[in-house]
């Protein structure tokens, strides 16, 4: 895998006469971590599904963890890569337990089917819910909560496989500040451990940009406007140019914030 965990070359995805992903060439390393930023309907959540195995290119190669998308048993695959976003919130059962939609992440399930689990997988999906400060919710069913304790309970069920690159689509949207500070600092700190695996992030705010993080791929139509080190990419001019109007940046720390001038 020479340390590069995905690699996209020319990676089109073509839907109803339109480019959704418009050539794409991009690569994540081992110990990067990244945030993928962009406007609405820029093509954020198609890239991720792609580096996620759940969609393949119309035209382009996409590689993961060294396995070329379509040569390969994507059930194989994707127990080594975490996701966390909308679709898989989405397609939860009412009912499902916590600590069930943790554990059957191995499995690639999203609720209880009829694979048994050890005391190992009962004591680590327990403290990867405790990790992500939700421990005291692994026996309530995942529709009772609330939008701040459903995104952590989403990632501590991503990281539940041990993947080698985490995915995670919009991790702070629909959090109050508090919320989303708290993760933010959760996030930062995952980033900051040697342990962890790759990591992508997709966001609309800079201010969501967790801190410890290396890299940005900024988006606009299916194409990619900027990609590199987060201190090559997040200029003015690039974002302005990402988001189609004018912006002020601004860095205070390992944090961002962006306005309109
Ligand atoms: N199956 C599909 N058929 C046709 N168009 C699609 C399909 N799926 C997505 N699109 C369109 O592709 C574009 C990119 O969608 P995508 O969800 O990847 O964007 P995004 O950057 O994640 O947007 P957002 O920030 O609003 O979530 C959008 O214009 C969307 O309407």
């Amino acid at each position: 895998m020479d340390g590069r965990v995905l690699g996209l070359n020319g990676v089109t995805v073509r839907r109803g006469g339109e480019n959704l992903l418009d050539g794409v060439d991009w690569s994540v390393l081992e110990g990067e971590r990244w945030v993928i930023l962009g406007p609405n309907g820029a093509g954020k959540t198609t890239l991720l599904n792609v580096a996620s195995s759940q969609l393949h290119p119309t035209s382009g190669r996409a590689e993961i963890l060294g396995e070329h998308l379509g040569g390969v048993d994507v059930f194989e695959l994707r127990p080594l890569i975490g996701y966390a976003g909308a679709s898989v919130s989405g397609r939860i059962e009412e009912d499902t337990p916590v600590l069930d939609l943790v554990l059957s992440a191995a499995y690639g399930y999203l609720g209880r089917f009829r694979e048994e689990y050890g005391v190992p997988d009962y004591g680590r999906g327990r403290a990867l819910l405790g990790h992500w400060g939700v421990g005291d919710l692994a026996e309530r069913y995942f529709h009772t909560l609330s939008e701040g304790e459903r995104k952590r309970v989403l990632i501590a069920r991503a990281l539940m496989s041990d993947p080698e690159l985490l995915l995670l689509d919009e991790p702070a949207a629909g959090l109050d500040l508090g919320g989303r500070e708290d993760l933010l600092r959760r996030l930062g700190k995952l980033a900051g451990s040697e342990s962890a695996p790759a990591l992508v992030v997709v966001s609309h705010h800079v201010e969501e940009i967790p801190p410890g993080f290396t890299h940005g791929l900024l988006v606009r139509d299916g194409a990619i406007v900027q990609a590199g080190p987060l201190d090559e990419v997040m200029t003015a001019d690039h974002l302005s140019e990402t988001f189609g109007l004018p912006l002020k940046v601004e860095r205070d720390g390992e944090r961002w914030t962006a306005r309109a001038v």
